[in-house]
């Protein structure tokens, strides 16, 4: 597990370390300027004649590790030059003691630098302290350095990147690599922040778990190679890994149900039956043979039949879908995957009053979860799609809270939250998952490991995980501009738990 910061977690984290732990400021800082200059020598030291490193650097502590970078590299024999933006009046202390410091050192800082004599730009102009929009002398100094040629290296977070949401505030700086301090932020995986960002690097200054003092991150991802699925019984018969029903596909759609139905039977369910249209009953049973299969008049005796349900994906939004969708929030109290168009149901005004019944259900204990899409998520919380996009994780907790159940807010980095506790942001997956049919996977995995006993949260996260990972392997066979949603089935569970 890996946790996730927003700005002002970091900065509270920083603070119990210096005021409760007795570690100094200056201490932290020359620890996150002496990993820079780890990271530079690791790339630069075998060149280091033809090395010309400028650093840019604003009037806050980002700019302190940059003059303390500054001095370590010159130190070092490399030529180095630091051009300062802002008003050093306003400087914090910090920094002030590192600019005197640097005084009795080899470091260019007047005011000709000519930008295009140097081949390591770095960025330390804003860090976790980035608070409006980046304009002016900041904005011209943003540009000069994505304009330069050569290596680019942002210290903790590439400037005019909000370090909680990953948005561009006014203009950003485009890095190669971004050396982060302590923990990694949010805004570093999220995009846009993640392609600003470019390869991103954690450095141990000395703020660890211990400077937590309770109060934990809210928000988590795992790294590759670290979800484990169940052990599975090597003496269990199919009804030992559980029964799922999963009611998707109209007439035409089928093709939402028969992937969905492959995912959940390659994430181990022991048995899956789809309850769909008359019409898809040939085309289902040729195209999964190993499913049950059921008519809409069957739906009832099939909810006592399975241990847990899906219901939505290619359902339609049609009079026969609603009463799908009706019996199975009245006639059921068991786990339950609301996907794609169940979801649009309840966000219609004719669901309103299904939607009321499964809240007062989630407040009763059942087990919910809803996986919408930005699209789904913006109709159900009434919200446009750029509200919920450029604050999902803050979106995702409002779905849950409202709904008393898992929430999974899917996108390109895919959030999954609960009532209470953290929420869990998914890093695997890439842009080939970006085609039709994707989401339905999904769903058949989350139903897949709910019948195989996981619970709920962790069927989730461990769902929308190799979800991602089965998507990164179909890119790899097909590349992310030929990946169909049938690839990322095949390729469910292969190698999943291989590191990276
Ligand atoms: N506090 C600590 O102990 C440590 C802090 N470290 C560094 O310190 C950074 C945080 O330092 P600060 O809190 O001083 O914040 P920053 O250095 O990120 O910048 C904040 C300063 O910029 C100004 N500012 C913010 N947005 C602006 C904008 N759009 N235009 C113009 N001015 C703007 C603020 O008013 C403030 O003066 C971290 O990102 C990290 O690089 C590291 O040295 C590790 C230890
Ligand atoms: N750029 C991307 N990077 C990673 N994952 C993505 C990307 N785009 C889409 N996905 C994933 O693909 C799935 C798409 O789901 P959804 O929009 O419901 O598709 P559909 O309705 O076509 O089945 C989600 O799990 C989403 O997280
Ligand atoms: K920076």
């Amino acid at each position: 597990m890996k946790y996730l910061v927003t700005a002002q977690e970091m900065k509270q984290y920083d603070k119990n370390t210096i005021e409760y732990l007795g570690i100094p400021g200056p201490v932290l800082m020359e620890r996150a300027a002496l990993a820079a200059e780890d990271f530079l020598k690791e790339r630069f030291d075998a060149v280091k004649e033809r090395t010309k490193v400028l650093i840019f650097a604003g009037m806050g502590n980002n700019g302190g590790d940059g003059l303390a970078l500054a001095r370590l590299l010159a130190a070092d024999g490399y030529a180095v030059a630091v051009k300062c933006v802002g008003d050093m009046q306003r400087a914090t202390k910090q920094w002030k003691s590192q600019w005197q410091t640097l005084q009795h050192f080899p470091v260019k800082t007047d005011s000709n630098i000519a930008v295009d004599e140097y081949n390591v730009i770095v960025d330390a102009l804003f860090g976790v302290g980035l608070s409006r929009p980046v304009e002016g002398n900041y904005a011209d100094a943003v540009k000069e350095m994505n304009k330069a040629e050569g290596f680019k290296l942002a210290l903790d977070v590439p400037s005019g990147i909000c370090s909680d949401t990953g948005r561009v505030l006014g203009c950003a700086f485009l890095a190669d690599v971004t050396v982060t301090f302590g923990f990694c932020k949010r805004g570093l995986v999220l995009y846009p922040g993640a392609e600003y960002a470019g390869e991103v690097r954690t450095a141990n200054v000395g703020i660890g778990q211990e400077s937590f003092l309770g109060q934990e991150p809210e928000m988590y991802t795992y790294e590759k190679g670290s979800v484990q699925l169940l052990k599975r019984n090597a003496a269990g018969n199919k009804g030992t890994f559980g029964k799922a029903l999963l009611v998707a596909g109209s007439n035409g759609m089928a093709g939402a149900a028969i992937l969905a139905a492959k995912a959940a039977y390659r994430t181990g369910a022991g048995m899956v039956k789809v309850i769909t249209a008359e019409e898809n009953r040939q085309i289902i049973q040729q195209g999964i043979p190993e499913a049950l299969y059921g008519s809409c008049r069957q739906l009832t005796e099939s909810l006592d039949w399975a241990d847990v349900i899906a219901i939505g994906p290619g359902i339609g939004r049609e009079e026969q879908a609603l009463q799908c969708l009706k019996t199975v929030v009245e006639r059921s109290r068991k786990p339950l995957v609301l996907d794609a168009d169940a979801l649009n149901l309840l966000a219609e005004e004719n669901g309103r009053m299904l939607a009321e019944e499964l809240r007062a259900q989630g407040a009763e204990g059942r087990v919910i979860l809803l996986t919408p899409h930005v699209g789904e998520l913006s109709r159900l919380l009434k919200r446009t799609t750029s509200e919920c996009k450029d604050d999902l994780p803050a979106c995702a907790k409002i779905l849950a809270k409202r709904f008393h159940a898992v929430a999974v807010a899917k996108d390109a980095r895919t959030v999954v939250c609960k009532e209470q506790g953290a929420c869990y942001l998914n890093t695997t997956g890439n842009s080939g998952m970006a085609t039709a049919g994707s989401g339905d996977v999904l769903t058949g995995v989350i139903l897949g490991l709910l019948a195989q006993g996981m619970d709920a949260p962790e069927a989730a996260t461990c769902g929308v995980y190799l979800h991602g990972m089965a998507g990164d392997l179909a890119a790899g066979l097909h590349t992310e501009y030929g990946v169909m949603a049938g690839d990322i089935a095949e390729c469910l569970i292969k190698n999943q738990n291989k590191k990276a």
